[in-house]
């Protein structure tokens, strides 16, 4: 039996709804062996962040070693990052083990408001992680920030993938999830053709861990070797379903439920 293999290199969520858990449970779910490179601990719940503190460059470096040294995965992603050294180290290890598949998620804040990347990581984002990208993965606000242009509507969203295309993604995955529309689209630019994955939007406070989730699905599909459309097509089914079930737990954000999707298919057989 072939084994697909994945590798996030994100911040650790001790709630377990975001960032290094919210991706081992996905990769899970879809059937794909999970590993992982933590770049930060958070303190954090449904009610927000309470303390960040960041690795030692060389700790993540040594993570990364250690699974480029021995284990080789299909597809790799990227969450939360902190700061411009731990970027360009990651950058650096990507680029020496030849991996292919990258999914970066450009995490810039968390739900409550804590910033989860430092203002001078800005530009070594767009240098180091940019060109070796095979799909770049920002809500509105973070898409703002990368392509320097404010999106107010579709139109102004397809202009910022371009500039963002043209920093060396090779598809730009701009979320739809902070417009207030009834429905919900999600926008791919590949650099030739738009695609839009639709969905109703569901009325709930319980977003926690979205957008790592939906970034992780992509990367899953991508390690079983599924082209970027179909890839994308499978993570929005799990984050509509995984949102549509949420928990209920915590009083705050609360998270979405990693299981939804494979209960929703045990239940149709
Ligand atoms: N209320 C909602 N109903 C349905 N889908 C949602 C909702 N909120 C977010 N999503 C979906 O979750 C994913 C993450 O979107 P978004 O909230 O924009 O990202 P982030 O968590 O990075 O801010 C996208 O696929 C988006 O369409
Ligand atoms: C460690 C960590 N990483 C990422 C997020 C962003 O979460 P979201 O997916 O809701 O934007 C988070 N809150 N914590």
């Amino acid at each position: 039996m072939k084994v697909f293999k994945a590798l996030t290199i994100a911040g650790s969520d001790s709630g377990g709804g975001a960032g290094i858990q919210a991706d081992v449970k996905t990769f899970q779910e879809l059937g794909v062996y999970g590993m992982t490179a933590i770049t930060a601990i958070t303190a954090q719940n449904t009610t927000g962040v309470q303390g960040v503190y960041p690795l030692s460059v060389e700790g993540i470096a040594k993570q990364i070693d250690s699974i480029g040294t021995d284990l080789t995965p299909d597809a790799v992603k990227t969450g939360m990052l902190f700061n411009s050294e731990i970027i360009k180290v990651v950058a650096e290890k990507i680029t020496q083990y030849q991996w292919s598949n990258l999914v970066i998620d450009p995490v810039m804040i968390a739900k409550g408001g804590s910033p989860l990347l430092q203002a001078e990581a800005i530009e070594a984002l767009k240098d180091y992680l940019l060109p070796i990208a095979t799909v770049i993965t920002p809500n509105i606000p973070e898409a703002e920030v990368i392509s320097g242009i404010k999106i107010t509507n579709l139109s102004e969203r397809k202009e910022a993938a371009k500039l963002i295309y043209n920093l060396g993604a090779k598809n730009v995955m701009i979320k739809g999830g902070h417009e207030e529309t009834d429905q919900m689209i999600d926008l791919l630019y590949d650099g030739n053709r738009f695609f839009q994955f639709e969905s109703k939007r569901i009325a709930t406070k319980n977003t926690h861990g979205t957008g790592c989730t939906f970034s992780a699905a992509i990367t899953a599909e991508l390690a079983k070797g599924k082209n970027i459309v179909d890839s994308i097509s499978v993570a929005k089914h799990f984050i509509q379903a995984a949102i549509e079930d949420d928990l209920r737990i915590g009083t705050g954000h609360g998270p979405t439920n990693h299981w939804a999707y494979n209960k929703r298919g045990a239940l149709c057989k």
